[in-house]
C-alpha cells in the first residue's frame, strides 16, 4: 500500500517522489522549511497532496513558534506567505491555507495560541480526510459518466483509457483523481487496458502512474507524449481521463504540460475526454483559464534527463509546467459532489451553493 504523506505526533513523513519507481525513500521531517522544499521540487506533488502537505507544512511552522501571542500574527503571515510561494497552479494548496487563514481570523483573539494551533492541526487533519473522500466520490461520478457515454462500446468490449501524469495515490493520498475513476472502472469490468503518456519533462506517467498500475496489476502501456494522437486515428484510444491543478469557472483547465494537445486530439477524433478533480481543484474566483498563473520550471528540466546533460548548458528553453486546455475539448467534470458535461458556467458554479 502506497503511503504518499502521513503526519503523526507532529512529525510529517512523505514518499520522495523523485526517485520512483527505482528508489522508495520516505523522508521524515519536522521542519516546515523542508517541507516547502519537498514541494518546490516534486518530492511531493500532485494538487490534492499539494494541498494536504501545504496544511502539514503550516502546522510545522506552528510548532516551532517561540514567541509571543502578539508577536503572532506577523510570524504567521510569513510562513503563510512562504508556504503559497512554493508552487502557483495548483489551486489546492491556497484552498488549504485559506481554510488556515479564516480560522486564524475567526479565533485569534478569543483562544489562546496553544488552542489555535489544536483547531488549525484538526483542519489540516480533516483537509487530508477530505482528500481521500473526494477521491472516492470521483470514482463513483466517474464510472457512471463512462457507463452513459460509452455504452454502445461497451455492449460489445471493454475499453481502453488514456492518461496523462500522475492522478493517483501518489498525487492524492487516496485512490486517485482520474486514475481513481480509472481503477474503479477496472473493478467494475469496464476497461481493458490503460494509455499512459509519459508526462515530460519528469515524465510523471512513465515513472509514478505506471507503478501504481503495475501494483494494481492493471494492464497498461506507456506511450510518448506525442503518440497519443497517432493511436487515437488507429482507433487504439476509447477515451481520455485526466486530472486538474486549477479549474476556472467557465471549465478551462490546468493541467500538466501535454494535455491540451490530447484534449484537441481527442475532439478531433471525437473521443471524449474528460478531466476529474475535487471541487477544491476548482478556482470559482476567476472567469477562464487566461487568468491561471502558470508555473515556468527551471531549464535544466528539459536541458538534463535525470542528471545527464542532454543538451548544451546554454540551449534556450521554455518550460512552463502546466498548459490550459480550453472548456470546449472537454465532455466533463468529474467532481467529488457531481460530474458536469457542459453549460459548465452556470453548472460549477452551483457546486459551491
Ligand atoms: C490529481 S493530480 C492532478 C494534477 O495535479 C496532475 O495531473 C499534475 O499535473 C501534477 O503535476 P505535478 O507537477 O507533478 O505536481
Amino acid at each position: 500500500m502506497i503511503d504518499a504523506i502521513s503526519f503523526t505526533n507532529g512529525t510529517l513523513r512523505y514518499l520522495d517522489q523523485r526517485f520512483l519507481p527505482l528508489q522508495e525513500n520516505y523522508v521524515e521531517t519536522r521542519s516546515h522549511m523542508e517541507a516547502i522544499e519537498a514541494i518546490k521540487t516534486l518530492a511531493v506533488r500532485g494538487a490534492p497532496l499539494i494541498g494536504v502537505a501545504a496544511g502539514y507544512t503550516v502546522i510545522l511552522g506552528l510548532q516551532s513558534y517561540e514567541g509571543t501571542k502578539e508577536e503572532f500574527p506577523a510570524y504567521f503571515d510569513r510562513l503563510i506567505a512562504d508556504v503559497e510561494a512554493s508552487r502557483p497552479t495548483a489551486v489546492n494548496l491556497f484552498f488549504a491555507t485559506a481554510k488556515l487563514k479564516d480560522l486564524f481570523k475567526a479565533h485569534y483573539a478569543a483562544l489562546s495560541l496553544e488552542a489555535l494551533f489544536a483547531a488549525m492541526n484538526a483542519a489540516a487533519v480533516e483537509i487530508h480526510n477530505d482528500e481521500i473522500a473526494n477521491c472516492d466520490n470521483m470514482s463513483r461520478h466517474g464510472v457512471e459518466l463512462i457507463k452513459q457515454d460509452l455504452a454502445e462500446t461497451l455492449k460489445t468490449r471493454k475499453l481502453t483509457v488514456l492518461t496523462h501524469c500522475n492522478t493517483g495515490t501518489l498525487a492524492t493520498g487516496g485512490s486517485g483523481t482520474a486514475l481513481g475513476v480509472i481503477k474503479l472502472a477496472w473493478q467494475e469490468g469496464l476497461i481493458e487496458k490503460v494509455i499512459t503518456a509519459e508526462s515530460r519533462p519528469l515524465l510523471q506517467g512513465l515513472r509514478l502512474t505506471a507503478w501504481e498500475l503495475e501494483q494494481e496489476k492493471i494492464p497498461f502501456y506507456s506511450i510518448s507524449d506525442s503518440s497519443s494522437a497517432f493511436l487515437m486515428q488507429k482507433g487504439m484510444i476509447d477515451f481520455g481521463i485526466v486530472g486538474a491543478d486549477r479549474i476556472a469557472s467557465n471549465g478551462d483547465t490546468a493541467n500538466k504540460i501535454g494535455t491540451c494537445a490530447h484534449a484537441i486530439s481527442a475532439y478531433h477524433h471525437k473521443i471524449p475526454f474528460y478531466i476529474a478533480a475535487p471541487v477544491s481543484t476548482i478556482d470559482i474566483t476567476i472567469d477562464n483559464g487566461t487568468q491561471i498563473p502558470i508555473e515556468e520550471r527551471n531549464g535544466d528540466e528539459l536541458r538534463t534527463i535525470f542528471g545527464t546533460q542532454v543538451a548544451t548548458p546554454t540551449t534556450p528553453v521554455i518550460n512552463y509546467a502546466f498548459d490550459v486546455t480550453p472548456n470546449q475539448f472537454i465532455n466533463g467534470i468529474v467532481t467529488d459532489k457531481k460530474a458536469v458535461t457542459g453549460n459548465y458556467s452556470q453548472e460549477l458554479q452551483k457546486l459551491f451553493t
